[in-house]
Protein backbone atom coordinates (compact mmCIF):
# COMPACT_ATOMS: atom_id res chain seq x y z
CA UNK A 1 0.00 0.00 0.00
CA UNK A 2 2.73 2.07 0.59
CA UNK A 3 5.35 1.40 -1.93
CA UNK A 4 3.63 2.46 -5.66
CA UNK A 5 2.37 6.15 -4.73
CA UNK A 6 6.18 6.62 -3.87
CA UNK A 7 7.72 5.71 -6.31
CA UNK A 8 7.57 8.78 -8.58
CA UNK A 9 8.58 11.39 -5.91
CA UNK A 10 12.09 10.38 -6.39
CA UNK A 11 12.55 9.43 -2.35
CA UNK A 12 15.29 7.94 -0.77
CA UNK A 13 15.54 4.34 0.01
CA UNK A 14 17.86 2.65 2.92
CA UNK A 15 17.77 0.05 5.49
CA UNK A 16 18.12 0.73 9.13
CA UNK A 17 21.60 -1.14 10.51
CA UNK A 18 21.33 0.12 14.22
CA UNK A 19 19.13 1.74 16.73
CA UNK A 20 21.31 4.01 19.04
CA UNK A 21 19.18 6.26 21.72
CA UNK A 22 15.90 7.54 19.34
CA UNK A 23 18.17 7.61 16.23
CA UNK A 24 18.39 5.00 13.34
CA UNK A 25 21.24 4.72 11.24
CA UNK A 26 20.41 4.14 8.22
CA UNK A 27 22.22 3.11 4.82
CA UNK A 28 20.98 4.39 2.04
CA UNK A 29 20.53 2.07 -1.40
CA UNK A 30 23.24 3.05 -4.66
CA UNK A 31 21.59 3.59 -7.38
CA UNK A 32 22.68 0.32 -9.00
CA UNK A 33 21.54 -1.34 -5.97
CA UNK A 34 18.04 -1.06 -6.86
CA UNK A 35 16.89 -3.73 -8.04
CA UNK A 36 17.62 -5.70 -4.81
CA UNK A 37 13.96 -4.73 -3.51
CA UNK A 38 11.78 -7.38 -2.89
CA UNK A 39 9.44 -5.84 -0.53
CA UNK A 40 6.48 -5.52 -3.13
CA UNK A 41 7.97 -2.91 -4.40
CA UNK A 42 7.34 -3.35 -8.43
CA UNK A 43 9.86 -1.78 -9.94
CA UNK A 44 13.09 -0.76 -9.28
CA UNK A 45 13.91 2.55 -6.84
CA UNK A 46 14.35 5.44 -8.13
CA UNK A 47 17.62 7.71 -8.42
CA UNK A 48 18.95 9.33 -5.10
CA UNK A 49 17.86 12.79 -5.36
CA UNK A 50 18.97 14.95 -4.07
CA UNK A 51 22.38 13.17 -4.55
CA UNK A 52 24.73 12.04 -1.67
CA UNK A 53 28.64 13.46 -1.98
CA UNK A 54 30.01 10.65 -4.40
CA UNK A 55 33.19 10.71 -2.88
CA UNK A 56 32.89 7.48 -0.62
CA UNK A 57 32.20 4.27 -2.43
CA UNK A 58 30.68 2.94 0.78
CA UNK A 59 26.42 3.67 0.26
CA UNK A 60 26.07 6.84 1.94
CA UNK A 61 25.11 6.38 5.87
CA UNK A 62 22.46 9.01 7.99
CA UNK A 63 21.45 9.19 11.67
CA UNK A 64 17.46 9.32 11.26
CA UNK A 65 15.07 10.39 13.64
CA UNK A 66 11.67 8.71 13.04
CA UNK A 67 8.85 11.10 11.56
CA UNK A 68 6.18 12.26 14.40
CA UNK A 69 3.38 10.81 12.02
CA UNK A 70 4.89 7.25 12.33
CA UNK A 71 4.81 8.07 16.33
CA UNK A 72 1.58 8.98 16.20
CA UNK A 73 0.52 5.51 14.11
CA UNK A 74 2.78 3.49 16.40
CA UNK A 75 4.78 2.35 13.70
CA UNK A 76 8.05 0.94 15.28
CA UNK A 77 11.74 1.01 13.70
CA UNK A 78 13.44 -2.01 13.82
CA UNK A 79 16.72 -2.66 12.39
CA UNK A 80 16.58 -4.17 9.30
CA UNK A 81 13.85 -2.13 8.31
CA UNK A 82 13.47 -0.86 4.52
CA UNK A 83 12.69 2.87 5.22
CA UNK A 84 11.89 6.09 3.18
CA UNK A 85 14.67 8.97 4.67
CA UNK A 86 13.33 12.44 4.20
CA UNK A 87 15.62 16.26 4.27
CA UNK A 88 19.03 14.22 3.69
CA UNK A 89 21.41 16.58 5.24
CA UNK A 90 24.28 15.06 3.43
CA UNK A 91 27.04 17.87 5.57
CA UNK A 92 25.41 17.12 8.80
CA UNK A 93 24.68 13.07 7.96
CA UNK A 94 20.72 13.58 9.43
CA UNK A 95 17.56 12.68 7.91
CA UNK A 96 14.41 11.64 9.12
CA UNK A 97 12.46 8.33 8.45
CA UNK A 98 9.11 8.72 6.78
CA UNK A 99 7.84 5.66 5.73
CA UNK A 100 8.68 1.88 6.92
CA UNK A 101 7.67 -0.58 4.01
CA UNK A 102 5.85 -3.87 5.27
CA UNK A 103 8.36 -6.54 6.44
CA UNK A 104 9.27 -9.75 4.88
CA UNK A 105 9.78 -11.62 8.19
CA UNK A 106 10.33 -10.22 11.87
CA UNK A 107 12.57 -11.99 14.21
CA UNK A 108 12.73 -11.63 17.86
CA UNK A 109 16.15 -12.60 18.99
CA UNK A 110 18.01 -10.87 18.07
CA UNK A 111 15.03 -8.05 17.32
CA UNK A 112 15.46 -7.92 13.52
CA UNK A 113 13.33 -6.98 10.17
CA UNK A 114 13.84 -8.96 6.62
CA UNK A 115 16.32 -11.39 7.39
CA UNK A 116 16.90 -13.54 5.04
CA UNK A 117 18.78 -16.62 6.12
CA UNK A 118 20.26 -17.96 9.39
CA UNK A 119 23.90 -18.50 9.26
CA UNK A 120 24.68 -21.41 11.72
CA UNK A 121 28.19 -21.98 12.18
CA UNK A 122 29.39 -24.97 14.35
CA UNK A 123 32.99 -26.32 14.76
CA UNK A 124 34.13 -29.79 13.69
CA UNK A 125 36.58 -30.15 16.14
CA UNK A 126 37.51 -28.06 19.30
CA UNK A 127 34.78 -27.38 20.61
CA UNK A 128 34.08 -31.46 19.45
CA UNK A 129 30.98 -31.54 17.21
CA UNK A 130 27.76 -32.84 19.24
CA UNK A 131 24.61 -34.05 16.91
CA UNK A 132 22.49 -33.17 20.06
CA UNK A 133 23.51 -29.89 20.21
CA UNK A 134 23.45 -29.36 16.60
CA UNK A 135 20.19 -30.50 15.90
CA UNK A 136 18.75 -28.18 18.99
CA UNK A 137 20.38 -25.22 16.93
CA UNK A 138 18.92 -26.48 13.28
CA UNK A 139 15.84 -27.30 15.08
CA UNK A 140 15.82 -23.24 16.38
CA UNK A 141 16.85 -21.90 13.01
CA UNK A 142 14.30 -24.18 11.44
CA UNK A 143 11.63 -22.71 13.80
CA UNK A 144 11.97 -19.04 12.66
CA UNK A 145 10.89 -20.37 9.43
CA UNK A 146 14.46 -18.49 6.89
CA UNK A 147 16.61 -20.57 5.14
CA UNK A 148 19.13 -22.18 6.99
CA UNK A 149 22.83 -22.37 6.05
CA UNK A 150 25.00 -24.94 8.38
CA UNK A 151 28.36 -24.07 8.39
CA UNK A 152 31.40 -26.39 9.80
CA UNK A 153 34.48 -24.15 10.76
CA UNK A 154 38.02 -25.46 11.77
CA UNK A 155 37.94 -27.83 8.47
CA UNK A 156 42.09 -27.39 8.89
CA UNK A 157 41.63 -29.99 12.06
CA UNK A 158 40.39 -33.37 10.82
CA UNK A 159 41.26 -35.13 7.53
CA UNK A 160 39.33 -35.35 4.27
CA UNK A 161 38.05 -38.60 5.01
CA UNK A 162 36.35 -37.08 8.27
CA UNK A 163 34.83 -34.38 6.68
CA UNK A 164 33.86 -36.79 3.80
CA UNK A 165 31.89 -38.50 6.89
CA UNK A 166 30.15 -36.14 8.36
CA UNK A 167 28.89 -34.29 5.03
CA UNK A 168 27.30 -38.01 4.21
CA UNK A 169 25.71 -38.16 8.05
CA UNK A 170 24.55 -34.76 7.63
CA UNK A 171 23.00 -35.94 4.11
CA UNK A 172 20.89 -37.74 5.90
CA UNK A 173 19.63 -35.63 8.00
CA UNK A 174 18.81 -33.23 5.56
CA UNK A 175 21.34 -30.85 5.59
CA UNK A 176 24.30 -29.69 3.23
CA UNK A 177 27.11 -28.24 5.41
CA UNK A 178 30.25 -25.90 3.66
CA UNK A 179 33.44 -26.69 5.28
CA UNK A 180 34.93 -24.05 6.52
CA UNK A 181 38.81 -22.87 7.57
CA UNK A 182 38.91 -19.38 8.95
CA UNK A 183 42.47 -19.76 9.89
CA UNK A 184 43.21 -21.44 6.08
CA UNK A 185 40.85 -18.95 4.37
CA UNK A 186 38.98 -22.02 3.30
CA UNK A 187 35.87 -21.35 1.53
CA UNK A 188 35.37 -17.66 3.23
CA UNK A 189 34.93 -16.33 -0.10
CA UNK A 190 31.98 -18.93 -1.04
CA UNK A 191 30.39 -17.95 2.17
CA UNK A 192 30.36 -14.05 1.38
CA UNK A 193 29.23 -14.68 -2.10
CA UNK A 194 26.54 -16.68 -1.03
CA UNK A 195 25.41 -13.54 1.64
CA UNK A 196 25.74 -11.06 -1.20
CA UNK A 197 22.23 -8.94 -1.04
CA UNK A 198 21.23 -10.42 1.76
CA UNK A 199 20.07 -10.24 5.62
CA UNK A 200 22.22 -13.16 7.45
CA UNK A 201 22.37 -13.75 11.28
CA UNK A 202 25.30 -15.88 12.37
CA UNK A 203 24.02 -18.03 14.65
CA UNK A 204 26.05 -21.04 16.75
CA UNK A 205 27.50 -21.87 19.80
CA UNK A 206 30.69 -20.16 21.56
CA UNK A 207 33.95 -21.05 20.81
CA UNK A 208 33.18 -22.64 17.51
CA UNK A 209 34.56 -19.50 15.64
CA UNK A 210 31.58 -16.95 14.90
CA UNK A 211 33.49 -14.11 15.65
CA UNK A 212 37.10 -14.70 13.49
CA UNK A 213 34.16 -15.81 10.72
CA UNK A 214 33.01 -12.00 11.11
CA UNK A 215 36.16 -10.81 11.16
CA UNK A 216 37.10 -12.37 8.29
CA UNK A 217 34.37 -11.71 5.97
CA UNK A 218 34.50 -7.31 7.41
CA UNK A 219 37.75 -6.48 8.27
CA UNK A 220 36.54 -3.49 10.04
CA UNK A 221 33.56 -5.11 12.29
CA UNK A 222 36.49 -5.50 14.87
CA UNK A 223 35.03 -7.98 16.84
CA UNK A 224 37.78 -9.31 19.24
CA UNK A 225 38.55 -12.87 18.54
CA UNK A 226 38.58 -15.08 22.11
CA UNK A 227 39.09 -13.03 24.41
CA UNK A 228 37.45 -11.68 27.63
CA UNK A 229 36.87 -7.93 26.54
CA UNK A 230 35.59 -9.14 23.33
CA UNK A 231 33.18 -11.61 24.69
CA UNK A 232 32.12 -9.04 27.65
CA UNK A 233 31.36 -6.49 25.06
CA UNK A 234 28.70 -8.73 23.41
CA UNK A 235 27.67 -9.97 26.32
CA UNK A 236 26.60 -6.29 27.81
CA UNK A 237 25.08 -6.03 24.43
CA UNK A 238 22.65 -8.81 24.46
CA UNK A 239 19.60 -7.46 25.47
CA UNK A 240 19.25 -4.24 23.40
CA UNK A 241 22.12 -3.49 21.12
CA UNK A 242 21.41 -5.40 17.75
CA UNK A 243 23.42 -4.32 14.73
CA UNK A 244 23.60 -5.22 10.98
CA UNK A 245 27.57 -5.09 9.50
CA UNK A 246 27.82 -4.31 5.79
CA UNK A 247 29.95 -6.76 3.92
CA UNK A 248 32.25 -5.34 1.66
CA UNK A 249 31.04 -7.41 -1.67
CA UNK A 250 27.44 -6.64 -0.09
CA UNK A 251 25.16 -7.93 2.10
CA UNK A 252 24.32 -7.54 6.02
CA UNK A 253 25.39 -9.49 8.31
CA UNK A 254 24.38 -9.40 12.31
CA UNK A 255 25.77 -11.21 15.37
CA UNK A 256 23.81 -13.20 18.02
CA UNK A 257 24.39 -13.17 21.47
CA UNK A 258 26.07 -16.43 22.07
CA UNK A 259 24.17 -18.98 23.36
CA UNK A 260 24.81 -22.91 24.19
CA UNK A 261 21.35 -24.06 24.96
CA UNK A 262 19.12 -22.00 22.83
CA UNK A 263 15.01 -22.56 24.66
CA UNK A 264 12.97 -24.35 22.25
CA UNK A 265 9.90 -22.68 22.49
CA UNK A 266 8.23 -25.19 19.83
CA UNK A 267 4.43 -26.66 20.11
CA UNK A 268 4.64 -30.42 20.36
CA UNK A 269 3.17 -30.84 16.99
CA UNK A 270 5.13 -27.94 15.26
CA UNK A 271 8.04 -30.43 15.69
CA UNK A 272 8.34 -32.86 13.37
CA UNK A 273 8.07 -30.18 10.23
CA UNK A 274 10.96 -29.01 11.73
CA UNK A 275 13.00 -32.01 10.90
CA UNK A 276 13.64 -32.06 7.39
CA UNK A 277 13.59 -35.95 7.57
CA UNK A 278 10.40 -35.72 8.91
CA UNK A 279 9.15 -33.13 6.25
CA UNK A 280 10.28 -35.41 3.33
CA UNK A 281 8.18 -38.31 4.59
CA UNK A 282 5.05 -36.50 5.32
CA UNK A 283 5.33 -34.61 1.54
CA UNK A 284 4.93 -38.00 0.43
CA UNK A 285 2.50 -40.21 2.59
CA UNK A 286 0.14 -38.76 5.08
CA UNK A 287 0.05 -40.75 9.06
CA UNK A 288 -3.18 -41.96 9.57
CA UNK A 289 -4.42 -39.61 12.22
CA UNK A 290 -3.89 -36.06 11.16
CA UNK A 291 -2.95 -35.35 14.66
CA UNK A 292 -0.23 -37.75 15.03
CA UNK A 293 2.70 -36.82 17.23
CA UNK A 294 4.57 -39.74 15.40
CA UNK A 295 5.10 -41.67 18.97
CA UNK A 296 3.58 -45.04 18.89
CA UNK A 297 0.34 -44.02 16.78
CA UNK A 298 -0.67 -46.65 14.34
CA UNK A 299 -0.06 -46.34 10.65
CA UNK A 300 2.41 -43.42 11.22
CA UNK A 301 5.10 -42.59 8.30
CA UNK A 302 7.09 -40.51 10.55
CA UNK A 303 8.40 -43.43 12.55
CA UNK A 304 11.28 -45.43 11.62
CA UNK A 305 15.04 -45.53 11.73
CA UNK A 306 16.48 -42.44 10.86
CA UNK A 307 19.13 -41.00 12.57
CA UNK A 308 17.48 -38.50 14.48
CA UNK A 309 14.33 -40.12 14.84
CA UNK A 310 15.50 -40.41 18.96
CA UNK A 311 16.59 -36.56 18.73
CA UNK A 312 12.49 -36.33 17.49
CA UNK A 313 11.40 -38.25 20.44
CA UNK A 314 13.76 -36.34 23.11
CA UNK A 315 12.57 -33.07 21.45
CA UNK A 316 9.34 -33.75 21.37
CA UNK A 317 9.08 -34.53 25.41
CA UNK A 318 10.57 -31.60 26.33
CA UNK A 319 8.00 -29.43 24.16
CA UNK A 320 5.36 -31.55 26.04
CA UNK A 321 6.49 -30.92 29.30
CA UNK A 322 6.94 -26.92 27.96
CA UNK A 323 3.75 -26.58 26.82
CA UNK A 324 2.09 -28.53 30.31
CA UNK A 325 3.98 -26.47 32.36
CA UNK A 326 2.42 -23.30 31.01
CA UNK A 327 -1.07 -24.45 31.17
CA UNK A 328 -0.58 -25.16 34.57
CA UNK A 329 1.01 -21.41 34.99
CA UNK A 330 -2.10 -19.95 33.34
CA UNK A 331 -4.28 -20.24 35.25
CA UNK A 332 -3.00 -18.98 38.97
CA UNK A 333 -1.39 -16.42 37.42
CA UNK A 334 -4.81 -15.23 36.10
CA UNK A 335 -5.58 -14.46 39.46
CA UNK A 336 -2.98 -12.85 40.72
CA UNK A 337 -3.32 -10.33 38.12
CA UNK A 338 -6.86 -9.94 39.33
CA UNK A 339 -6.14 -9.37 42.64
CA UNK A 340 -3.42 -7.25 41.79
CA UNK A 341 -5.87 -5.13 40.02
CA UNK A 342 -8.40 -4.67 42.45
CA UNK A 343 -6.17 -4.26 45.14
CA UNK A 344 -3.97 -2.08 43.30
CA UNK A 345 -1.26 -2.98 44.90
CA UNK A 346 1.99 -1.85 42.56
CA UNK A 347 4.60 -3.58 44.10
CA UNK A 348 3.53 -6.57 42.18
CA UNK A 349 3.35 -5.15 39.34
CA UNK A 350 6.79 -5.25 37.99
CA UNK A 351 6.97 -9.22 38.33
CA UNK A 352 3.35 -10.25 37.07
CA UNK A 353 4.89 -7.91 33.75
CA UNK A 354 7.49 -10.01 32.93
CA UNK A 355 5.64 -12.58 33.72
CA UNK A 356 3.17 -11.82 31.35
CA UNK A 357 5.30 -11.12 28.54
CA UNK A 358 7.35 -14.75 29.02
CA UNK A 359 3.62 -16.38 28.83
CA UNK A 360 1.88 -14.30 26.23
CA UNK A 361 4.65 -13.67 23.27
CA UNK A 362 8.31 -14.64 22.45
CA UNK A 363 9.16 -11.30 21.29
CA UNK A 364 10.13 -10.52 24.60
CA UNK A 365 13.05 -8.65 23.25
CA UNK A 366 11.10 -7.04 20.64
CA UNK A 367 8.87 -5.69 23.29
CA UNK A 368 12.17 -4.67 25.38
CA UNK A 369 13.42 -2.71 22.60
CA UNK A 370 9.86 -1.00 21.76
CA UNK A 371 9.88 -0.12 25.37
CA UNK A 372 13.17 1.38 25.10
CA UNK A 373 11.59 3.64 21.85
CA UNK A 374 8.96 4.41 24.39
CA UNK A 375 10.90 5.66 26.96
CA UNK A 376 13.08 7.96 24.74
CA UNK A 377 10.33 9.29 23.33
N1 LIG B 1 41.90 -24.45 14.24
C1 LIG B 1 41.07 -23.42 14.03
N2 LIG B 1 40.77 -22.58 15.04
C2 LIG B 1 39.93 -21.57 14.79
C3 LIG B 1 39.37 -21.36 13.50
N3 LIG B 1 38.56 -20.27 13.56
C4 LIG B 1 38.60 -19.83 14.85
N4 LIG B 1 39.43 -20.60 15.59
C5 LIG B 1 39.76 -20.42 17.01
O1 LIG B 1 38.64 -20.76 17.83
C6 LIG B 1 38.62 -19.94 19.01
C7 LIG B 1 37.24 -19.34 19.22
O2 LIG B 1 37.00 -18.40 18.18
P1 LIG B 1 35.94 -17.21 18.32
O3 LIG B 1 35.88 -16.53 17.01
O4 LIG B 1 36.21 -16.39 19.53
O5 LIG B 1 34.61 -18.06 18.58
P2 LIG B 1 33.11 -17.54 18.83
O6 LIG B 1 32.23 -18.50 18.17
O7 LIG B 1 32.98 -16.11 18.42
O8 LIG B 1 32.99 -17.69 20.37
P3 LIG B 1 32.04 -16.86 21.39
O9 LIG B 1 32.52 -15.44 21.35
O10 LIG B 1 32.27 -17.54 22.70
O11 LIG B 1 30.63 -17.01 20.90
C8 LIG B 1 39.72 -18.91 18.85
O12 LIG B 1 40.83 -19.33 19.60
C9 LIG B 1 40.04 -18.95 17.36
O13 LIG B 1 41.36 -18.62 17.08
C10 LIG B 1 39.75 -22.24 12.44
O14 LIG B 1 39.32 -22.14 11.29
N5 LIG B 1 40.58 -23.27 12.77
ZN1 LIG C 1 2.89 -39.92 12.51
Amino acid sequence: MRGEDLETTGQLWGTVLAVQANFYRVQLDLEDKGDKEDTGNPSPHPPLSPSPPLSSPHPPLLLCTRRTRLKKIGQQVMVGDRVVVEEPDWAGGRGAISEVLPRRSELDRPAIANVDRILLVFAVADPPLEPYQLSRFLLKAESTGLDVVLCLNKSDLISTEQQREISDRLASWGYEPLFVSVNQSININKIATSLKEKITVIAGPSGVGKSSLINALIPNANLRVGEISGKLARGRHTTRHVELFEMPDGGLLADTPGFNQPDLDIAPEELASLFPEARQRLAVESCRFSDCLHREEPECVVRGDWERYQHYLDFLEEAILRQTHLNQQADPESTVKAKTKGKGQTKYEPKLESKKYRRVSRKTQLQELQELYRDEE
